[in-house]
C-alpha cells in the first residue's frame, strides 16, 4: 500500500544538537506537536533507534547522517541542517532515497564575519598572547609586533556569503581586501579577485578561509601554502576543520613564521561540551581557539531555527522544496479543494509517460501538475480531485523507478 497523508499529530520531528527553541515554536504554530528534542548529538546506535520512526530530522554540524543511518530511517521524508554546512550529510544517499535536505544558507553569515574581524584585530595587536600571559601574572606592555588593522591586506579564500560580508566590513575598517575563489565573482567595494591561492597567500597580512568542505579544500592550507604566507602573518579558519593541516600550522607557529591564528573549527572536534578538547594548538598563546561557535550567536541561532523549521513544515504541508540542497526545487501554490500527489522517482526515460498514462487510463481529473528534475531524481506534483487520489497513488507507487510517493489531503 502507498503511504497516505498522515495526521499532523503522527508526524514525528526529531531535533538534535540543541536546535534553537524558535524551531519548536515554529513547528508548533504550524500544527506539529510530535517533536522529540535532544540537546546533544546522539551516539550512532541511539541515533539509528531514534530516527527509525522519525519523518523529519533536524541536526547541526555534529550529527553524521551516513548511508548506514539513512538505511535505518525508513520513514524519513526530509532533513533540516540548522546551519550552513551540509558536509555531515551523505547527500547522495539522501537523494537516492528521495529524502530532501534543507539548510540555512544565510542566517549565521554575519555572526561568522564579525568573529573573524574581531580575531583579526586581536591577533594583529598580539592581544591573544598578552591576554594569556596576563592570566599567568605576566605584564607584557609593549608595542612590538602590535599593528592596526587599517591598511593591512586581507586575503579571503572563498568569496561566498560569508567571505563577501567579511570583505565589506573589513574595507569599512580600512583594510585592502582581495580574494580568490574557484569561480569568477563580482567584487564588492574595492575588493580585487586574485587569480590563484598561492598569489593571494603571498600578498596577504591576514588570510581568512571561507570555503566549504570538499575533496578540493581538504588540507588546502598545508605546509607548502603556509610557507607562502609572509613571515608574521595571521591565519583565520572559521570554515571547516579539514581545510587546514593543523600539524603544519603548529610547526609554523612554533617557528614564528605564522604570527598568530584564529581557529574555530578542527579536524576532530569533541562530540559534546563534556569531552576534552585535544589539539596541538593549545600550546600556543598567540592563537585564539574557539569551539566551533562562528555562527553561534543568539540572533543567528534564533533565525536559523525559524528558517529551517519553516522549510520543513512547508515541505511537509504542501510539498514545496525551494532551496533544498539536493532536491529538484518546486515552489507550489496551496491545493485547496484537491488532493496533492507527490511522486519522487529515478530520473530515467519513460517515467513521465508512465505517470501520465495512469491519469488518462483511469480518467483522473488533474487540476495542476508541476515537474522538476535534477541529475539523479525527478519530483512531480499532481493535484487531483479527492475521489481519485487513493487509486492514483496506488498506481503511481507501482510504476518502475518510483523512489517514494505520498499524498497530501
Ligand atoms: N564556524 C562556523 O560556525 C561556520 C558558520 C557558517 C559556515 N561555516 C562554514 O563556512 C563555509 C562557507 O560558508 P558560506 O556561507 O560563505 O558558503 P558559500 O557557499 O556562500 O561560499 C563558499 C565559497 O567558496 C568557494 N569555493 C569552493 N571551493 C573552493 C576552492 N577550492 N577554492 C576557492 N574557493 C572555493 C565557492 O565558490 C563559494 O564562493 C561553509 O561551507 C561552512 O562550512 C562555518
Ligand atoms: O551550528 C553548528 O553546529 C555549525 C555551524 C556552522 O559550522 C555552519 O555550517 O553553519
Amino acid at each position: 500500500m502507498a503511504p497516505k497523508s498522515l495526521e499532523k499529530s503522527k508526524i514525528k520531528f526529531l531535533l538534535l544538537e540543541g536546535v534553537h527553541p524558535s524551531a519548536v515554536e515554529m513547528l508548533r504554530s504550524a500544527g506539529y506537536e510530535n517533536i522529540e528534542l535532544h540537546q546533544k548529538a546522539l551516539p550512532a546506535e541511539d541515533l539509528k533507534a531514534a530516527i527509525a520512526n522519525a519523518h523529519f530530522v533536524g541536526i547541526r554540524s555534529r550529527t553524521q547522517l551516513t548511508e548506514d543511518v539513512f538505511a535505518a530511517a525508513r520513514k524519513l521524508v526530509a532533513v533540516g541542517c540548522f546551519c550552513i554546512g551540509t558536509n555531515q550529510v551523505d547527500l547522495a544517499a539522501a537523494t537516492r532515497r528521495g529524502i530532501a535536505v534543507f539548510n540555512a544558507p544565510f542566517s549565521n553569515t554575519r555572526s561568522v564575519a564579525e568573529l573573524v574581524i574581531a580575531e583579526a584585530i586581536l591577533l594583529l595587536r598580539g592581544v591573544a598572547a598578552k591576554n594569556a600571559a596576563a592570566h599567568r601574572g605576566e605584564w607584557q606592555k609593549s608595542a612590538t609586533a602590535s599593528y592596526e588593522i587599517r591598511g593591512k591586506r586581507l586575503g579571503i579564500v572563498g568569496y561566498g556569503n560569508i567571505g563577501m560580508q567579511l570583505g565589506v566590513i573589513a574595507e569599512g575598517l580600512g583594510m585592502q581586501v582581495q580574494f580568490c575563489d574557484v569561480v569568477s565573482k563580482l567584487p564588492l567595494g574595492n575588493a580585487r579577485q586574485i587569480p590563484g591561492l598561492d598569489q593571494l597567500l603571498a600578498q596577504s597580512d591576514v588570510v581568512s578561509l571561507h570555503v566549504p568542505e570538499t575533496k578540493a579544500t581538504r588540507n588546502m592550507m598545508g605546509a607548502g601554502q603556509l610557507a607562502l604566507m609572509p613571515r608574521g602573518s595571521i591565519l583565520i579558519n572559521a570554515s571547516r576543520g579539514s581545510v587546514v593541516d593543523i600539524d603544519a600550522l603548529a610547526a609554523n607557529l612554533e617557528s614564528g613564521h605564522i604570527g598568530g591564528a584564529g581557529i574555530d573549527v578542527f579536524p576532530v572536534e569533541p562530540r559534546s561540551n563534556d569531552d576534552e578538547f585535544l589539539s596541538p594548538l593549545r600550546a600556543f598563546d598567540n592563537t585564539i581557539l574557539t569551539p566551533h561557535i562562528g555562527g553561534s550567536t543568539v540572533e543567528a541561532q534564533a533565525n536559523i531555527g525559524m528558517e529551517v523549521a519553516e522549510k520543513l513544515a512547508h515541505y511537509s504541508d504542501n510539498g514545496t522544496s525551494t532551496s533544498s540542497v539536493n532536491f529538484p526545487e518546486v515552489a507550489l501554490p496551496e491545493h485547496e479543494g484537491s488532493h496533492r500527489l507527490l511522486h519522487i522517482h529515478h530520473n530515467v526515460p519513460g517515467i513521465m509517460s508512465a505517470i501520465n498514462r495512469v491519469f488518462s487510463e483511469y480518467d483522473v481529473n488533474v487540476s495542476a501538475q508541476f515537474l522538476q528534475t535534477n541529475e539523479a531524481i525527478g519530483y512531480v506534483v499532481i493535484d487531483v480531485d479527492a475521489e481519485y487520489s487513493d487509486l492514483a497513488l496506488e498506481k503511481l507507487t507501482n510504476i518502475d523507478g518510483t523512489i517514494r510517493s505520498r499524498v497530501l489531503f
